[in-house]
Order: structure tokens, then C-alpha cells, then sequence
């Protein structure tokens, strides 16, 4: 019984991320099944001829370069890693916007601009002109980034100024510290969604903002998980007035993998008298 578990649980798992992922004409078929059809989300992968993940994978198995647990251990990774940092930078982005009236209605203003009076959901073409919105997520990751810390392990010795750092090192680089230097950062503590207009961003190091880390090994997720930020800030503000209940000098961190309060961050939503 106990050695039929493990199988059951492949399948079962597996099974269902499949069935909500890949389209139920033909998994593997994609472009195939998608012909004709011009909704934008499709011609993402039809026109671009891209291959959604999940089709990825079941191609390396047929050609037995991974096997169902290898895609089972991916998926896993996926979820973790795309599910409680995107919980974690919200939780963040909504306190900052709560606490920062003033920024939160330009955030507002900006929507009204974009989607008018009507009550339509967000299109990709409207996620891309959140320009504002995009701003104030980059600012609220960098002063609280959901992954405040990554390591490495040095393969061969870097000579850092005039540090040597010797092979077989273990080293952490701390995202929140760096992203908190007032040598990068005048006035580190404050909300400044300003921090990311093309002509700031330019005078800064590439890497002296990485909630996303940087170099080959960075994260997969990062377009992704800002349009899942926008999406959501986005219907959030079309339709709440946030108001301050935690404030950041409240926040006290836990150690984790994950930035993580140790008490619940509370927003207080009104609803929009003129939502849209
Ligand atoms: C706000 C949201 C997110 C943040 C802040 C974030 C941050 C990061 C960071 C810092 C790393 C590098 C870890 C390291 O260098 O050790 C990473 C890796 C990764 N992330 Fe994300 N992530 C986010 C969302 C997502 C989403 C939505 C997905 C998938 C849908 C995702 C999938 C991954 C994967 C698969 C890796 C490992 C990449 C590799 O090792 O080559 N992440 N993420």
C-alpha cells in the first residue's frame, strides 16, 4: 500500500497541473490546437512559436531527459518559488501604498487614465502602460525585498577591491542591506517610486538593485511575477482606498528564506465610491 502512494502521488499531481495548464484539445499539440484563435495570451506562445513549460518537460521525458519525478521536483520548484515571494512583495506594496496616500492616488490617477470609466479586466497591452504601478513595485521591492538574501558558493577565488575571496566560501549576498545603502540610495528608508525613472535607473549600478538576483542563475519568474504584482495592485486600487493600519516602523522580520513579518500586516480597504 505504502509503496503505491509515491506512483498515485506523480500522477495525481502532475495529473492535474497538466489539466489546468496545457489546453485539453492536445497537450502536446499547442500550436496545432491553437490555429485560428487570436486572443492575446494565445498568440504569446502560437505566434511567437514559444513552448509553454509543462510541453517543455513532457518533451525531455519522451526523449529521456527527465523523468516524472524530475518534472514532479519542477513543478514543486515553480510553485514555491513563483507562490510566497509574490504573496510577500504584495502584502508590502499594499502596506506602502496605504501608508503613502499621496502616491497611491497618482497609482489611481494612472488607472483612470488606462482603463477610462469602463470596468474591463487588464489586457497585457494595459499592464505595459502601468508605467507609475511599475515604478512603485520596483520601489517597494527594493526597500522590501521578498528574497532578502542569496548565496553562493565560490567555485574559484574573486578578488574583490582588495579582497581576496578564496574558493570553497560560502558566500551571502544580502539584497535588503544593499538595496537600503545610502551610498546608492539618498534617503534609504523613504518611498520613492521616482528611485525608478529611466534617467535614475541610469546613473545607478546594474546590480545595485537586485530583488531578482542577476547573472545566469537569476529569476525565471521575474516578468511573470511583476505582471501577477500589476494585475492584482492594479484591481485592487481600481477599486479599494487603502488606509494605514501596520505602518513600516511596525514591521519586525523573521529569519526565513522568504521576507517575512512576524505579525500579520494589516491594510484597512474602503471601497471606491467611483470604482472602475
Ligand atoms: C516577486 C516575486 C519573485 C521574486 C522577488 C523572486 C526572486 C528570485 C530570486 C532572488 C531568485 C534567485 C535565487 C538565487 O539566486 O539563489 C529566484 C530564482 C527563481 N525564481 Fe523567482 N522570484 C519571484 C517570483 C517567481 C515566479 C513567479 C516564478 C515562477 C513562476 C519564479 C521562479 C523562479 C525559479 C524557477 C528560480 C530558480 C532559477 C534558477 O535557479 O536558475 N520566481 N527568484
Amino acid at each position: 500500500m505504502l509503496r503505491k502512494i509515491p506512483g498515485f502521488k506523480d500522477t495525481f499531481l502532475i495529473g492535474n497541473v497538466l489539466e489546468i495548464c496545457l489546453p485539453p484539445e492536445n497537450g502536446i499539440n499547442f500550436f496545432e490546437a491553437v490555429e485560428g484563435r487570436d486572443d492575446e495570451y494565445i498568440m504569446m506562445y502560437a505566434k511567437k512559436k514559444r513552448t509553454a513549460m509543462l510541453d517543455l518537460l513532457i518533451l525531455a521525458q519522451q526523449e529521456g531527459l527527465i523523468n516524472s519525478i524530475g518534472i514532479e521536483e519542477e513543478v514543486d520548484t515553480f510553485m514555491f518559488e513563483g507562490h510566497d515571494t509574490t504573496a510577500a512583495g504584495l502584502s508590502y506594496c499594499l502596506m506602502l501604498l496605504a501608508n503613502h496616500p499621496y502616491i497611491q492616488d497618482k497609482v489611481f490617477v494612472e488607472q483612470r487614465e488606462i482603463f477610462g470609466d469602463t470596468k474591463r479586466t487588464a489586457t497585457l497591452k494595459d499592464l505595459n502602460a502601468m508605467h507609475y504601478l511599475d515604478r512603485c513595485i520596483k520601489e517597494s521591492f527594493r526597500l522590501y525585498p521578498p528574497v532578502p538574501f542569496i548565496s553562493r558558493w565560490m567555485n574559484e577565488s574573486v578578488t574583490l577591491s582588495n579582497y581576496t575571496v578564496p574558493a570553497g566560501t560560502s558566500c551571502n549576498i544580502h539584497i535588503y542591506d544593499l538595496h537600503r545603502s545610502e551610498l546608492l540610495y539618498p534617503n534609504p528608508s523613504l518611498f520613492d517610486p521616482d528611485r525608478f525613472l529611466p534617467e535614475n535607473v541610469a546613473k545607478r549600478h546594474h546590480y545595485a538593485y537586485i530583488p531578482f538576483s542577476a547573472g545566469p542563475r537569476n529569476c525565471i519568474g521575474q516578468k511573470f511575477a511583476m505582471m501577477v504584482m500589476k494585475s492584482i495592485v492594479s484591481g485592487i486600487i481600481r477599486n479599494f482606498e487603502l488606509h494605514p493600519v501596520t505602518t513600516c516602523s511596525d514591521l519586525r522580520f523573521q529569519v526565513d528564506l522568504i521576507l517575512r513579518n512576524s505579525e500579520p500586516v494589516y491594510i484597512k480597504f474602503t471601497k471606491r465610491e467611483i470604482a472602475i
